[in-house]
């Protein structure tokens, strides 16, 4: 199967000389959903731009659907379909005449059908004849995602789409992200939320200071990056792990005060019960527990260490 999108070695540099894109490869295949992760200022919305032809490259090239992007800018666009960061909608716009208009831009005819279920899906029926200075935020964002897919595209953008959403909102776009999935759709999301990726993306990209550091198939990356830890506090320090409880991964901190355990959250089992169990019969008294899981800044911070 060839790729729908390739990304051949693009470098942006913009003109104050600040280089967002460092050589990036990829190829995203059909029908995937990919999330891009990284830090503020990765260069995700560069890359995004990129592919989408709104902003060019310096150099290197991307095809959709074996369109230049640059050279077959027409073409390649109308296959392409984007939910943008910010919300640039004209105001005094009525939200279904809105919509319709994105599709006409695309040289598509009006379909009546297709408008009302693709606004329907994102609960916007109701506001079809509002303007759009009369929506809430959470609504503006729907409308800007009927935009995107009014069109019919074969490849999806959404940057960052449930930043500062409601839980309603993010529910039901992940109700159209699984309708588009079937249809074959390939969508590439920027997030900045893991629970994002993992609930919905087949790959997952990582990408800091215009690089792209991996991508992996989520679950194996997810394996990493669902460590956790728990730390115990003793009542009474130990100095060194009792052999009782070498077939657990533990270390010892706070002048032997302190038993850190880490542990995978997606295992079957956290081994957390056995551990205590297997502690109260080695003698060991506890006083606190607490849990953490690595954030994802966190995990940036080792996977570019991995990659220095
Ligand atoms: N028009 C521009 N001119 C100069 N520098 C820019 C321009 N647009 C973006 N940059 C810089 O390029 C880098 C990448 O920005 P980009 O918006 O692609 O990051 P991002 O990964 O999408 O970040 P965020 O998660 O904060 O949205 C940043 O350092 C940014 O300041």
């Amino acid at each position: 199967m060839s790729a729908i999108v390739q990304i051949k070695d693009v470098r942006k540099a913009y003109d104050d000389g600040f280089e967002a894109l460092k050589g990036v490869n990829l190829d995203i295949e059909e029908g995937e959903i990919l999330a891009l992760l990284g830090p503020n200022g990765a260069g995700k919305t560069t890359l995004i731009s990129t592919i989408c032809g709104i902003v060019n490259p310096t150099s290197g090239s991307i095809t959709v659907g074996g369109h230049d992007v640059v050279e077959g800018y027409r073409e390649a666009r109308k296959l392409i379909g984007l939910v943008p960061q910010d919300i640039n909608l004209q105001p005094l716009e009525f939200v279904m005449n809105n919509v319709n208009f994105s599709r006409g831009l695309f040289g598509k005819p009006r379909n009546d059908a297709l408008t009302e279920e693709v606004l329907r899906d994102l609960s916007l029926w109701d506001k079809r004849n509002n303007r759009i200075n009369e929506l809430s935020g959470g609504m503006k964002r729907r409308v800007l995602i009927a935009k995107a897919l009014i069109h019919e595209p074969r490849v999806l953008f959404l940057d960052e789409p449930t930043a500062g959403v409601d839980v309603e909102l993010r529910k039901d776009m992940w109700a159209v992200v699984e309708r588009l999935r079937k249809d074959g759709v390939t969508i590439i999301l920027t997030t900045h939320y893991i629970e994002e990726a993992e609930a919905i993306a087949d790959r997952i990209g990582v990408i800091n200071k215009g690089e792209i550091l991996l991508v992996e198939e989520k679950e194996a990356l997810m394996q990493r990056l669902g460590r956790k830890e728990m730390r115990i506090e003793l009542a009474e320090g130990v100095e060194r792990v009792p052999g009782a409880l070498s077939g657990y991964d533990l270390s010892l901190e706070g002048n032997g005060h302190t038993l850190v355990y880490s542990y995978d959250t997606r295992g079957e089992r956290t081994g957390i019960t056995s551990l205590l169990k297997d502690m109260q019969a080695a003698g060991l008294v506890l006083r606190d527990v607490q849990t953490s899981q690595s954030s994802l800044e966190e995990i940036f911070v080792s996977l570019v260490k991995e990659n220095a």
